[in-house]
């Protein structure tokens, strides 16, 4: 019962806005309700008046009567129930934005740790079952107790004694609710985790299918499918079994009570005390009793099994963000392109060593410095550090000298622009991946930055142009064009601070070769921070930093740090030696 309430007072403020139209709902079923009790006393009457005397005349008035009550609650009962599923609806669609819009503002680890399957089952049957609860739940409980108690009144006012006697062993109902629910919960709860694990063995799976037809995994990802569905089956039986039990045992006491009803009608009916139309709609009442009473019951293990939905969503809902927006931000201002970082450490969440050590460092305007180092060294960790992924545990990052913390967030990754390690494609036109870079970007704008990135040609190329539609893992393009239309974007972006990890990642030396060109375009008059393990570029950078086991090691120029004889000479000793001469752009690959 607590992790119903909770439950509540997290998610019904979602229904802000909505409540008026429950209201209506409400109405709608009570007038039902309210129909269906006038059709069965016209039944009665019926029986008594027209059926039991066999008179035609008597037929026709409470005949019309049923009819025009019936057509009426049709009515109001088609309009309800739309309304009912328009609220869902509505409720759904809102509950999944907000969960959205938390997600996409969570921290990088938030991913790495939760599989991505299991979090697009939260975001779906998690959510409606959400909506089960507070949406059909409410609609549904109300519902359901308004019908029992027009349908008691009813009862009560035909035969008070018949109907106060049939009324103790509605009990029963509640009572095998409850004894069912904590059971129904746990079979509910494995099926959602399992329904995430499928989603995310399949997901990682048809991710992976090169692996697994490179390496004959078949059997391998049919078992890992295989463990995950037998985990799902046992969790469903379970709770259909579970609720299947319920339901039977449910209708034998249901027949306990109609018969019971029958029996007493009986002997009142021979000892003279009640009409045959009397019976027949008592027994109605009470034969439509018991569904509400046994609703309510159906309800409770509804809202017990959707609390592990709930649980699951406030899992996301209760994780922070690593970074928010300055309760007093700065005033935006043209951005020249000073990057300084000063004593900067950092751990990630739960990791029990730092990543990062007092690293200190400056990058002026038009600056290229070279973020290099042994893998693992914390070199992707500054860049999540310099677009505020995260916020140092120590030290301070600034840009022109303002502290990143009182930078607005979004001001900041418009002056920021990242060129990430794996080409990220939106699944889109041509046109819309580059223009993304800035949004309302023109046709000749993005053309100019498509020219600028050696990606004009191959785009005009294509059978439909800039409106080729291309999306993530795409074969019409190839690894080094996909970069160059991430380079494009990223010129179009016209940031005065670039960040570029492992632009040459992945390539081949000859569409490594292509990239250069764009990338130095795209470097020139930008203050950019490259991390690589390629030292080709290592010349032309302004400063080289060499990382380490999260500490800033050695800093120089390529020419002072090769001269010194240390880990930076040692790196580029060892890309010279292990690929090729470095001095040549497919020379970018070593290492
Ligand atoms: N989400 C995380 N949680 C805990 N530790 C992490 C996380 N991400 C990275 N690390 C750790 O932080 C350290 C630095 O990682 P980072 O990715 O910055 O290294 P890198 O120098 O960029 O490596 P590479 O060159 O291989 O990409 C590593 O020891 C890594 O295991």
């Amino acid at each position: 019962m607590r992790e119903v309430r909770e439950a509540f007072r997290r998610f019904w403020p979602l229904t802000r806005g909505d409540r008026k139209w429950l209201l209506a709902i409400i109405a709608c079923v009570v007038v039902s309700a309210l129909a269906e009790t006038a059709s069965i006393l016209l039944f009665a009457h019926l029986t008594d008046t027209a059926l039991k005397a066999g008179s035609l005349a008597a037929f026709w008035g409470p005949a019309g009567a049923w009819l025009a009550v019936a057509a009426l609650g049709a009515l109001v009962g088609y309009f309800g129930n739309s309304l009912a599923t328009w609220t869902a609806e509505r409720f759904v669609l809102r509950l999944r934005a907000k969960v959205f819009r938390h997600v996409q503002d969570l921290p990088p680890h938030f991913f790495q740790r939760h599989r991505q399957g299991d979090l697009v089952e939260r975001l779906t049957g998690d959510v409606e079952a959400i909506e089960q609860m507070v949406v059909s739940g409410v609609v549904g409980t109300v519902s359901a107790a308004f019908s029992a108690v027009f349908y008691s009144c009813a009862a009560l006012w035909l035969r008070w004694d018949l109907a106060l006697a049939t009324f103790v062993l509605a009990p029963l109902f509640l009572l095998a609710a409850r004894r069912f629910a904590g059971r129904v919960r746990s079979a509910s709860q494995d099926e959602r985790v399992a329904d995430g694990a499928i989603t995310s063995v399949v997901e990682e799976s048809l991710g992976n299918v090169v692996l697994t037809q490179a390496y004959n995994r078949h059997r391998d990802e049919e078992q890992r499918l295989d463990r995950e569905a037998r985990a799902w089956m046992k969790a469903s039986v379970r709770g259909a079994r579970l609720s299947e039990m319920y339901e039977q045992f449910v209708e034998v006491v249901e027949t306990i009570c109609v018969l019971a009803v029958i029996g007493l009608g009986v002997w009142e009916i021979s000892a003279g005390r009640m009409t045959l139309g009397q019976l027949l709609a008592f027994a109605a009442f009470i034969g439509y009793l018991y569904p509400p009473v046994r609703n309510l019951g159906q309800l409770g293990l509804t809202l017990t099994a959707a609390t592990a939905g709930a649980q699951r969503l406030g899992e996301i809902l209760d994780a922070e963000p690593a970074v928010t927006d300055p309760a007093e931000p700065v005033r935006e201002w043209p951005v020249r392109g000073w990057v300084s970082v000063h004593g900067a450490s950092f751990g990630y969440p739960g990791a029990d060593r730092a990543s990062l050590h007092d690293v200190t460092f400056t990058a002026a305007p038009g600056e290229l410095v070279l973020v290099t180092g042994p893998s693992g060294a914390g070199k992707s960790t500054l860049a999540k550090l310099l677009l505020r992924f995260y916020d140092p545990s120590s030290g301070v990052l600034c840009l022109d000298g303002v502290p990143l913390t009182d930078v607005p967030l979004a001001f900041l990754r418009e002056n920021i622009a990242l060129l990430p390690q794996e080409t990220l494609i939106l699944h889109g036109t041509v046109r819309e991946n580059i223009a993304c870079g800035r949004p309302g970007a023109t046709q000749e704008e993005v053309e100019r930055a498509a020219a600028a990135a050696a990606a004009h040609t191959f785009v005009t190329e294509l059978p439909d142009g800039y409106d080729t539609v291309i999306a993530p893992g795409t074969a019409a393009l190839s690894g080094g064009q996909l970069k160059r239309i991430a380079i494009a974007r990223a010129i179009l972006r016209a940031a005065p601070v670039l960040i570029l990890d492992e632009p040459t990642a992945g390539l081949d030396a000859v569409a490594a070769r292509r990239v250069v060109q764009p990338l130095r375009h795209l470097m020139s008059g930008r203050t950019t921070i490259m991390i690589t393990h390629d030292l080709s570029l290592a010349p032309d950078a302004d400063r080289i930093l060499v990382v380490d086991g999260g500490r800033l090691v050695e800093a120089g120029t390529h020419d002072e740090l090769v001269g010194r004889g240390g880990t930076y000479a040692r790196l580029a000793g060892a890309g010279q030696q292990e690929v090729r001469p470095a001095a040549t752009p497919a020379g970018l690959l070593s290492v």
